[in-house]
């Protein structure tokens, strides 16, 4: 399990090329271990911009990301990518799976690449997909099931290390309200469990987490910020 820590934001700004105003504007964050935190906002309001760069996927033209004693934008790439790897889950709209492989087999490959022998890490994976109640569709590939099923095996992915964070970029997006409801509680259950930091991005103000914090970006900038 990675170590929990704090994830903080200090005074981030993101310049696009070209672009006529920052996409985000001095964004500063605490968000701590075993948080459930929620970002909305309007379309180009610098969500997904955000959890990129909490991510270590977007350096952030000026500012700061620090996780423990980590400055995620000190490290080189090759030291960053790792930090990704061991502190990071990350769940997308469309699951993002790996077509060739079976759901399980994607649920066990973040383990697998830290270095889990394959027998402990399709056993992580089995239980994982018996919490998210896969059944039978864990043993088939994502083009032969559900887009509820698969999206419930990326959240298996994102959490099978146990990751400090999670982050979630409109995970229900794609999803009917059923399934919508059914990941987020989830989701919720599983990061809470391992005490984990939930950054998740949505438009969806009808479906959040418990007890979340709600985080209101606007033109790059945090206009509100509720728990
Ligand atoms: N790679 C890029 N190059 C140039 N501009 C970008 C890039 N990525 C995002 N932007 C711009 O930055 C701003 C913030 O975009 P971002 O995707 O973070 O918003 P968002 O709130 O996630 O939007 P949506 O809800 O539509 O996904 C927008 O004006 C967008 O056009």
């Amino acid at each position: 399990m990675a170590d929990r820590y704090s994830l903080t934001c200090y005074d981030l700004v993101v310049q696009f090329p070209h672009a006529s105003r920052p996409a985000l504007d001095g964004v500063s964050l605490v968000m701590s271990p075993e948080s459930v935190n929620v970002i909305v906002g309007a379309s180009g309001s610098g969500k997904s911009t955000l959890l990129m760069c909490l991510a270590g996927l977007e350096a952030p033209t000026k500012g700061r990301v620090v996780h423990g004693d980590v400055d995620v934008y000190r490290l080189d790439d090759r030291q960053r990518a790792a930090w990704r790897l061991r502190t990071i889950g990350l769940v997308f709209q469309n699951s993002e799976l790996v077509p060739e492989l079976t759901l399980r087999d994607n649920i066990a490959l973040p383990l697998e690449l830290l270095g889990t022998g394959r027998r402990d890490a399709l056993k992580r994976a089995d239980h994982l997909a018996e919490i998210l109640d896969l059944g039978e569709s864990s043993k088939r590939r994502p083009s032969e099931v559900s887009g509820g099923q698969a999206q419930r095996a990326a959240v298996g992915r994102a959490l099978a290390h146990r990751p400090a964070v999670v982050l979630a970029d409109e995970p229900t997006g794609a999803l009917d309200t059923t399934n919508r409801h059914a990941v987020i509680g989830l989701l919720d259950d599983l990061v809470r469990a391992e005490g984990s930091t939930l950054v998740m991005v949505t438009h969806d103000e009808h479906t959040l987490p418990k007890n979340a914090r709600i985080i209101r970006l606007a033109d790059g900038q945090i206009m509100g910020d509720a728990a």
